[in-house]
């Protein structure tokens, strides 16, 4: 009957619709239907496994734009719980995000995501709207300095460790160490606590003392098993010691926060302004404003009425919003920075062309520099004048996030009106469609991504030239602004992420110190008759076995065999 009623409301959308007779929430189906799908192939006629793709976990990436191709840019899957659009349109896309009132974050999300305290982006309405007004502007020019600062540090100690420690500089902990650059930046960066550069090791003592920036890091590594896991199962003898050990941080993650944020608080008391910003990071700077806002509000509301509660952020937020910084930011920019490098190595065109702009920018190449003056040069690349020519390093950015869009698709639910309401309508060029009963809505990345009537022909094709705009009369290569709509790595509308700068930022930073001290490239396993292509090859089929979990990553990122060479 559901998927009756499912069906009669999408035809009535006037979107095409695709039938789909299984339940996609239902949480054995969506456990099972990943490792089923091998298995489906070889056993189900064609036409019906085609047919049932988008039921299934990951097929955006998978498919890129043939299925849309197919059905057209917008569908609606009918299944038998909650109907599903599924949105390539760049028009319909846009309007999607724009209504963030119509179109709400799904509960999914907010369940994973609000483990530590209520945040941003598990809440709606007013109490989106408040926290975003106070953390949103902090994510600022001024923070982005500071992650170039640190970005460049840890990238600098990334050479060194691939020049010095692994032998001929091949090593498979290329992932390993842009993760943990991803991690020791947002150490710094979010909470003041930095930490030298080593490749990425998860902890695995329970019962070791952990600062606050391990236990986070922890959980944002292993997010779903904290989000869905109760925390007595994790703890259980027999589990992994890593599991035990991130059992043992979301117990101590509480105490930990507070006691960060009493430390925080002490320090604005007893230091000077000009000390306080010297080590500004986003925890001080949210709590500086939080607690502003709350004594300001406070006082104008006692004043108002001496009953009233105050419009600030709670601790539950600001722990919440903390680990937030963490959750949304690392997994993120770590998995760009890791696709980079592999395709880096995997198109050594690319990366020579991204070479002659830093030794152009960086005024020279640092062949032949001693230690000395190769540091000197780093340390005296300014944030603010050098950042803006690292164009073809920010192109190289959006063409991996194009075709690898860390977030697949942008979840949302159509907000039921009430019963007797007039349902739900989108308007999309002059056409109404109307959206009666539960819509989860999909604005599809990799379909907009890779449609070839915005990108062209070659859609499918890793060209980070693409991106480049010269001017004509001074020659001055310049990134291109996409047409509205189609390229949504970090969403779009008013939930557009916040991070987006700092994860620029950081990635070009990252890659323009790796770059300019050292080419790398894919190894070459003559003795088993393989060729440089075929090397190469393989690397691009490394980055193609892909899956999102939390964010879309590399399902083999060990195999990632990487010679970093001394330029
Ligand atoms: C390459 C790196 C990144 C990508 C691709 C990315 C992507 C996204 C996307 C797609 C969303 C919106 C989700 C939606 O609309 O449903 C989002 C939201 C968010 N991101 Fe990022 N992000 C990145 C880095 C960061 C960083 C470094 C931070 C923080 C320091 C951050 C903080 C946030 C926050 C707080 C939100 C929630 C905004 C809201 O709900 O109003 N992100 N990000």
């Amino acid at each position: 009957h559901r998927f009756y009623t499912n069906y009669r409301n999408a035809v009535a959308s006037g979107f095409p619709v695709v039938l789909c007779p299984v339940n996609t929430q239902n949480p054995v189906y969506m456990v099972l239907n990943a490792p089923l799908r091998p298995i489906l192939k070889k056993i189900l006629p064609t036409a019906i496994y085609d047919a049932w793709q988008p039921a299934t976990y990951g097929w955006e990436f998978r498919d890129h734009h043939g299925f849309h191709d197919r059905i057209g840019p917008v569908f609606i899957l009918v299944t038998t719980g909650v109907n599903e659009i599924w949105c390539a349109d760049p028009a319909l896309a846009q309007i999607l995000l724009a209504r963030r009132k119509d179109f709400v974050m799904l509960p999914e999300a907010k369940i994973i995501m609000s483990l530590l305290g209520n945040n941003i982006i598990a809440s709606d309405g007013e109490t989106w709207a408040r926290q975003r007004r106070l953390i949103a502007p902090n994510l600022n020019e001024r923070i982005s300095a500071i992650v170039w600062k640190e970005s460049m540090l840890q990238a600098d100690q990334m050479a060194d460790f691939m020049l010095t420690k692994e032998p001929e500089g091949i090593s498979t902990q290329t992932v390993a160490s842009l993760r943990a650059i991803a991690i020791n930046v947002l150490g710094q960066v979010g909470y003041g606590q930095p930490k030298p550069f080593q490749p990425m090791e998860l902890p695995r003592d329970p019962k070791a003392p952990m600062a606050y920036i391990d236990a986070i890091g922890l959980v944002a590594e292993l997010l779903a098993a904290a989000a869905i896991v109760p925390n007595f199962i994790l703890s259980l003898p027999f589990m992994p010691l890593v599991v035990q050990t991130l059992a043992a941080a979301m117990r101590k993650l509480p105490a930990l926060t507070a006691d960060m944020l009493d430390q925080e608080r002490q320090r604005q008391k007893t230091r000077s302004v000009e000390d306080s910003e010297s080590r500004e990071n986003i925890m001080s700077l949210l709590v500086r404003l939080a607690d502003q806002s709350k004594n300001k509000e406070a006082g104008q509301a006692r004043a108002a009425d001496p009953h009233a509660s105050t419009l600030s952020l709670t601790e539950d937020e600001i722990a919440g919003n903390l680990f937030l910084v963490t959750g949304a930011g690392f997994d993120t920019t770590a998995n760009t920075m890791s696709y980079a490098a592999v395709l880096m190595a995997a198109y050594p065109d690319k990366q020579a062309w991204m070479q002659d702009e830093l030794d152009r920018v960086f005024g020279g190449s640092s062949t032949g520099l001693t230690e000395k003056q190769r540091a000197d040069r780093l340390a005296s690349l300014d944030y603010t004048t050098v950042y803006p020519q690292l164009v073809r390093c920010l192109a190289f950015m959006f063409e991996t996030l194009r075709l690898f869009p860390a977030v697949l698709h942008l979840s949302r639910g159509v907000k039921v009106n009430p019963t007797n309401a007039p349902p739900q309508t989108v308007t999309v060029r002059s056409t109404t469609h109307h959206l009666a009963g539960a819509y989860n809505v999909f604005v599809n990345n990799m379909g907009l991504h890779t449609a070839p009537a915005t990108w062209g022909a070659d859609s499918d094709e890793f060209r980070p030239e693409r991106w480049i705009e010269v001017d004509e009369k001074t020659g001055q290569e310049s990134v291109m602004t996409p047409p509205r709509g189609t390229f949504s790595p970090w969403s779009g509308g008013p939930r557009v992420c916040p991070g987006q700068k700092m994860s620029q930022v950081e990635f070009v930073v990252v890659m323009a110190t790796l770059l300019w001290r050292c080419s790398v490239k894919p190894v070459t396993h003559s003795e088993r008759g393989e060729t440089d292509a075929d090397a190469r090859h393989r690397l691009l089929e490394l980055t193609e076995d892909s899956q999102p979990r939390l964010t879309l990553q590399m399902n083999r990122p060990d195999e990632a065999e990487l010679q970093w060479v001394a330029r």
